[in-house]
């Protein structure tokens, strides 16, 4: 059966889990290790999709839980799927929901058949099952779409951890068997198992004898603290194929790019970039600069004078301070183009140190002059 998604690891970094690879999808090649904007509902937020084009960016994500609810997978699969709809030729992957149920509906109950909730938007009464929720990702059309699993809060007692675990790996088999378009759509597995790195071993050991083209490691970044994560992270990344994408989800800020790179991990989605730019917060080679702050009022520099973005080419900080503090549009439209370019090049020259076998120097040179200094 053909393969929709097709990993080529390109080189394996000398002196840390470092790759640097290339996944072919039917909408595009993307290099990886990739960042992806998040495009929660269709679109990543102030961004049209010829800027996202134009900034290199190659695959972007939606949320299956948000596009259920409004505008209803059916009015999408009739405009042509999410490509259709956003007219974005680039590629998508969904997020197959159960992350967002606990996130954001109320009233959930969980069994083993799936979830049902309330919608956050209108209190509607719905359920997710994983057969449901392949239907619903199958009429998306994204490229690469994700098994329907439950992310255990943190904390979670190990008795809790371990039915969610058996839970998601039965549900990982049912999605498969249900999946509608597997020559089409790649179908990721979510490796859950909380902070018990036992269990993320067996997690890991049962999702592959299911065979997939590749693998998330779900039940991170949900308020662990940082050293926990890259312990986790570290420990479950060799027990899965070498030649499969890895992808973390839900993560992260620069310095969770280059712990992430660092541990094996070739994918990353964050809403960070996005979201800190609407309150004026960007990313630059020196760490974050909020541009309310009145130091800003006439500083007439780029935002980031290292970077090479049609915003820090176009516009002063001076400016864009002030169409923040006046609530124009446009600042967030700017703030927002900016970051997501900040995190695409970054992404880019990580991969470009590991083909020029110097991941671990880069590393620490950004830190030092972004503000992470390891010392
Ligand atoms: C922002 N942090 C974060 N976003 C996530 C999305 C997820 N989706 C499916 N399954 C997950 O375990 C999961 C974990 C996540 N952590």
């Amino acid at each position: 059966m053909a393969q929709p998604i097709r990993f080529e690891l390109l080189r394996r970094d000398g002196h840390s889990q470092a790759r640097r690879g290339r996944l072919t999808t039917p909408h595009g090649v993307i290099e990886t290790p990739v960042f992806m904007p998040v495009g929660t509902q269709a679109t990543v937020k102030t961004m049209a999709p010829w800027e996202l084009k134009e900034i290199g960016a190659g695959i972007i994500l939606s949320n299956t839980y948000h596009l259920h609810l409004r505008p209803g997978e059916q009015l999408i699969d009739r405009a042509g799927g999410l490509h259709g709809f956003m007219n974005w030729d680039g590629a998508v992957l969904t997020d197959s929901g159960g992350f967002q149920v606990f996130s954001l509906a109320d009233l959930r109950k969980i069994t083993d058949d799936g979830v049902s909730f309330r919608s956050h938007l209108d209190g509607s009464s719905h359920s997710f099952t994983p057969e449901s929720v392949m239907a619903i990702e199958n009429a998306l059309g994204a490229d690469i779409i994700m098994a329907f699993d439950e992310c255990p809060p943190y904390p979670a007692t190990r008795a809790y951890v371990e039915t969610s675990l058996r839970r998601t790996v039965d549900w990982a088999q049912r999605c498969k068997a249900s999946h509608q378009r597997p020559e089409e759509q790649g179908l990721f597995g979510i490796v859950q198992g909380g902070e018990f790195l036992d269990l993320r071993k067996e997690a890991a050991l049962r999702l592959i004898d299911l065979d997939f083209p590749g693998y998330a490691i779900g039940g991170l970044s949900v308020g662990e603290p940082k050293p926990l994560m890259y312990d986790i992270l570290a420990y479950t990344t060799p027990w899965l194929p070498v030649d499969k994408p890895r992808y973390l989800m839900g993560v992260g800020s620069p310095d969770d790019l280059f712990e992430g790179v660092e541990r094996g991990v070739d994918m990353f989605d964050c809403v960070l970039p996005t979201r800190i730019a609407r309150n004026g917060t960007v990313l630059t080679s020196e760490g974050k600069r909020v541009m309310k702050n009145a130091r800003y009022s006439d500083d007439f520099l780029p935002l980031d004078p290292d970077c090479d973005c049609r915003v820090c080419k176009t516009f002063s900080r001076a400016y864009i301070r002030h169409l923040i503090k006046a609530d124009e549009v446009l600042g967030i439209r700017l703030t927002s183009y900016h970051n997501v370019y900040f995190m695409l090049d970054l992404m880019k020259r990580i991969r470009q140190s590991i083909e020029a076998d110097r991941f671990l120097g880069y590393k620490q040179e950004f830190y030092e002059r972004y503000g992470y200094n390891e010392k």
